[in-house]
């Protein structure tokens, strides 16, 4: 069964929780207990419905506790998909949380008070999912119930959206009028708005076509392990040596001609096993071991590809960074440590040539550095070869995590926009 990954951003009371509890209690992913305290709670502090947003304001402390960069996670699944949501607060103090639960997704929601409409933060949101290149994004017009089910509010939102959105390079957009609180077209068509001929959200969670969203035609697999069994009893495993990880682009098949980075060497895929046993193609985001013909040496942090087509082997690059931490700031000649893919180098920021304003767009060109949350254009170089491909063509080949050498804390995130 595929896992659609989606992330949440809205402005504070925009129904964000009450949405999210709403999916939960709907698709019955709820367990019985947990829903039991939660109409206890209600019913002690006076209301009369449940309030849903109560499930979610567990991850709320959670969140508070605090890792580095800390997104709530939650899954569920229906018969048709499992889904996994990041649930990232939409506060400009978050932007950094919103990256990183972003990054990953397949999907984005935005939600919008259908009272207040496109707000400065919307704006934001859309540019993030944008920027990201979350490809499915979905503007979800909530509390209609407050607007008398008005066709003609949804019609004027989703006219502003849209022609903002026109000057991103905006994704696969959907717009879809709820009422998160009342349940409307959350999980079924809603009966108040006869108006709207659209899917319900969660019809839309299930059905929404991502398989295609990935890279299926460029081979690139990151070596993230050498397996080499040491003490194989089993003749048979004696000799084996596989290589474990991510496919992070293309789809490979045994007998498949490949050419190892950095040495350049050429073989062929002997098998791909994966734990449930040998399959005849992976691709991603499957997690595999290959075996090849013939003995290279191969280790972490090494790229699999094919030969006439192979990544950027690039010490110089220029990307997109969104700082994450007030510790420190990123400006020319900051050092860090460099994740890319499986690989670790050092970096040294050469030039910083705008910071981004995230509402406004605009470019500051004579901004000096990066602080906490903020997003600009740099320049760097690192110490040894990274087989990178551009973001917008490959967001694992294309993306990067900078960390602290000192305190190995992460400390920003970026995606590539050229490559030397
Ligand atoms: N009438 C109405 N109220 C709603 C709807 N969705 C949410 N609310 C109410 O709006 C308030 C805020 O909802 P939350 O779900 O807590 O909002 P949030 O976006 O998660 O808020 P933060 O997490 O604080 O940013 C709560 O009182 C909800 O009951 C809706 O569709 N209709």
């Amino acid at each position: 069964m595929d896992i659609l990954r989606f992330a949440t951003a809205g402005s504070v009371d925009d129904g964000k929780s009450t949405l999210i509890g709403r999916l939960l209690f709907d698709s019955k992913a709820i367990f019985e207990d947990q829903l039991e305290a939660v109409e206890r709670t209600s019913r002690d502090r006076g209301t009369e419905y449940t309030d849903l947003s109560l499930l979610t304001d567990g991850l709320r402390a959670e969140r508070e506790q605090g890792i580095t960069i800390d997104v709530a996670y939650r899954y569920f699944a229906t018969p048709k998909r499992k889904f996994i949501i990041a649930d990232t607060p939409g506060h400009i103090q978050y932007t950094r949380n919103m990256v990183t639960g972003a990054s990953t997704a397949d999907l984005a929601i935005i939600l919008i008070d259908a009272r207040k409409g496109v707000l400065e933060q919307s704006r934001r949101h859309a540019f993030l999912t944008t920027l990201l290149r979350v490809p499915h994004l979905v503007l979800a017009v909530n509390k209609m119930d407050l607007v008398d089910y008005s066709q003609e509010r949804f019609e004027e939102i989703r006219e502003e959206f849209t022609s903002f959105a026109s000057k991103l390079n905006a994704p696969d957009l959907t717009f879809i009028p709820i009422s998160a609180l009342n349940g409307d077209n959350v999980v079924s068509r809603s009966e108040n708005m006869p108006w709207y001929n659209g899917s319900s959200l969660l019809h839309h969670l299930e059905n929404v076509h991502i398989a295609s969203d990935r890279n299926l035609v460029d081979v690139r697999f990151p070596v993230q392990y050498v397996i080499r069994p040491q003490r194989a009893t089993d003749p048979a495993l004696h000799d084996y040596r596989g290589y474990a990880g991510q496919v992070a682009g293309g789809v490979l098949k045994p007998g498949d001609e490949v050419v190892h980075l950095p040495s350049g060497l050429s073989t062929r895929i002997a098998s791909i096993d994966t734990f449930d046993g040998p399959v005849e193609e992976a691709f991603p985001p499957m997690s595999v071991t290959l075996r090849l013909e013939d003995d290279i040496d191969i280790s972490r942090g090494d790229m699999i590809c094919r030969p006439n087509n192979q990544p950027q082997a690039a010490q110089e690059l220029e990307a997109m960074v969104c700082w994450m931490t007030d510790a420190s700031k990123l400006g020319p000649r900051t050092k860090l440590t460099i994740k890319h893919t499986t690989r670790t180098a050092r970096a040294l920021v050469r030039d910083l040539h705008y910071r981004l304003d995230v509402n406004t767009l605009h470019r500051d060109e004579a901004a000096a550095s990066l602080g906490l949350n903020e997003i600009g254009r740099v320049s760097l170089r690192v110490t040894q070869p990274l087989f990178v491909d551009d973001y917008a063509r490959n967001r694992l080949t294309g993306g990067f995590i900078l960390v602290d050498e000192a305190t190995n804390n992460t400390v920003g995130a970026g995606m590539i926009v050229e490559a030397r």
